[in-house]
């Protein structure tokens, strides 16, 4: 087993009084996620826990740390944790030293109480280095954590012994520098921990580690900070290179809409692709018309068992949503006016649809978000394990570092646009978007990856494209031709664009082909309120902030950072040509 852990150089402090720095690598069922520990400038300990997407453990001191156990406990199983701890301490070097000790100690309670939830798991805990003054406590040596593993198994989380044990224990005239430790179990699941030390100061974060793979495969692993490994295979230049996938299930959270229309019939034309239903939303209809153009479009792929459930006709804070029929004309699909459909929509709302499914088969369920989220902001309210349970949601929303498309702020799918006069008023509240709906969740801590317009923007079909459309044999060609006549038309007019942006189908495109994007993690907000209502914002995590944000404390997501734009032209084309 051999581990080339990240090489720590000597780097300019980031901050004045930072000193030490550790890793730490954790991996579980085969995911693996790099902890970083620090130590700055006051005294306290961050420790942020995370099975899948849920965050069970997020909490400032030390003593919250043990304290939080618990709820770890209480959690259940799961397949995959991450664990990111923060120290800070503006000590001198013993009593850095000591803290440092005593925060990994409770960094090992936690892993415990993984290994709780994931049941027969191995640990390891290997190489403290360059420990000249920093050294392992005897709780950490094998026959201790061999010991605790057993009694871990037999004993009731609150009332613990060995944690009682800890907390009084001596933490002085620490050992050796190696500190190693296995379970009892032989449990084919690996999970493995690795702890280094180092007093280099660190520039950054480092981002990326190697691996000699522990689990034996022998090839070079590129690991991404915070578990997220499942979802990328690497990095480049700061930048999250995506890996293929399968999304299995799926349901689209969709207002169709013409690009939507495009983006539902390249799902229906990916039989890998279990369509479990279709969700409606305000925004380039009324959620009455996306309703009835859903059931339409199931109709029209030949698949009027898909279940099609109606969402919320109004933002989170209410208000009359302004339809964009001047961009999908007044039925939504391009003034085709296609004969109503037979089929209805099921009795259930669309948030009671999207809790129901992602709890049948949780960790299965990916949604493909084309609208306004409300009904997943209303999913998310409704069960708070929704965002836990949920495979993976793409959003197609949101302008990054970028103009957006309503106004310079905002784009459609999250904005808001300004009252004229209150609701109930003659003038209507006029509103694009949910912007609080896409705060909330943008910060639930889910699975997302978010494909914003300087994305989308990026891919067209031009006048020619179109026309190669219309001459070929697609199942869905004509009637997408007509429908795309009229969005054609508005583009010319509003951007100078002799073609049409492709925003949903890319955005299909990000779910099942990640690969074809690079991506960037870090905490999205969305403005609420004042003159950039939707306007969202990441923090790239580019600086260490000296004080605590909006952004501070909350959950990452993956925005699209780049896109193959032949790449994935190629692949909307396949799907839309498919006969
Ligand atoms: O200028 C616009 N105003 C309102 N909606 C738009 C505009 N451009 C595109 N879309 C629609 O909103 C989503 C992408 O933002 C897409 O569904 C697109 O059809």
């Amino acid at each position: 087993m051999a581990y080339d852990l990240l090489n720590l150089e000597p780097l300019k402090p980031v901050a004045e009084g930072i000193r030490t720095a550790g890793l730490l690598m954790v991996e579980i069922a085969g995911h693996k996620a790099l902890v970083v520990v620090v130590v700055p400038v006051t005294c306290a300990v961050a420790v942020k826990l995370s099975v899948g997407n849920d965050v069970v453990v997020e909490c400032v001191t030390f003593v919250a740390v043990m304290g939080s156990l618990s709820e770890v406990y209480m959690k259940g199983k799961a397949m995959e944790a991450s664990l990111e701890m923060q120290m800070t301490t503006t000590a001198d070097w013993g009593t850095a030293n000591f803290v440092m000790c005593l925060a990994l100690e409770s960094l090992q309670y936690l892993l415990w109480a993984v290994e709780e939830m994931i049941e027969q798991v191995s640990v390891d805990v290997v190489a403290f280095e360059n420990s000249k003054a920093l050294k392992p406590s005897p709780l950490a040596s094998p026959a201790h954590l061999s010991n605790h593993n057993k009694r871990r198994r037999n004993t009731s989380p609150a009332t613990d012994q060995s944690q009682q044990e800890f907390r009084n224990s001596p933490k002085t005239a620490f050992g050796d520098q190696l500190i190693s430790a296995s379970s009892t179990s032989s449990s084919p699941i690996s999970f493995t921990c690795l702890h280094k030390y180092s007093y280099h100061c660190l520039s950054e974060i480092p981002r990326e580690i190697v691996v000699d793979d522990a689990v034996g495969s022998g090839t070079e692993n590129h690991v991404i900070m915070d578990g997220t490994a499942n979802n990328y295979h690497g990095e480049r230049d700061g930048v999250l290179v995506g890996s293929t996938a399968n999304p299995g299930k799926l349901i689209i959270d969709t207002d169709p809409g013409i690009d939507d229309t495009m983006a539902i019939l390249m799902a229906f034309q990916s039989p890998e692709l279990e369509i479990l239903g279709l969700t409606t939303i305000f925004g380039n209809v009324s959620t009455e018309d996306a309703t009835r153009n859903a059931l339409l479009l199931c109709e029209i792929a030949g698949r009027p068992d898909v279940p099609v459930a109606e969402g919320s006709p109004e933002p989170l804070k209410g208000g009359i949503p302004r339809v964009a029929d001047f961009i999908h004309g007044s039925d939504g699909l391009g003034n085709t006016f296609l004969s109503p459909p037979k089929a209805k929509k099921i009795d259930k709302s669309a948030s009671e649809f999207l809790v129901d499914k992602v709890s049948e088969y949780p960790g299965e369920v990916s949604i493909l978000a084309l609208g306004p989220l409300t009904n997943l902001a209303l999913a998310i309210k409704r069960d708070s394990s929704f965002a836990s349970k949920v495979k993976r949601i793409v959003i197609l929303g949101g302008a990054f570092f970028a103009l957006g498309n309503v106004n310079p702020a905002a784009e459609a799918n999250v904005s808001s646009v300004f009252s004229l006069q209150k609701k109930g008023d003659s003038k209507a509240f006029e509103i694009y978007g949910d912007p609080e709906a896409a705060d909330l969740v943008f910060t639930s801590g889910a699975n997302i990856t978010v494909v914003g317009i300087n994305i989308t923007t990026q891919v067209k079909f031009t006048d020619e494209d179109l026309l190669e459309l219309r001459q070929s044999k697609g199942k869905y060609a004509q009637i997408l031709s007509d429908m795309c006549k009229f969005y054609r038309d508005w583009h010319v007019q509003s951007d100078g664009v002799y073609g049409i942006f492709l925003h949903d189908p890319v955005s299909f495109v990000a779910l099942v082909r990640p690969d074809l994007f690079t991506y960037k993690k870090g905490v999205v907000r969305v403005e609420t309120q004042g003159i950039c209502v939707g306007h969202t914002l990441m923090d790239q995590g580019l600086k260490r902030w000296n004080t605590s944000n909006p952004w501070s404390g909350y959950s990452s997501v993956a925005i699209a950072w780049s896109v193959d734009v032949d790449e994935v032209l190629n692949y909307v084309r396949q799907l839309l040509m498919k006969q």
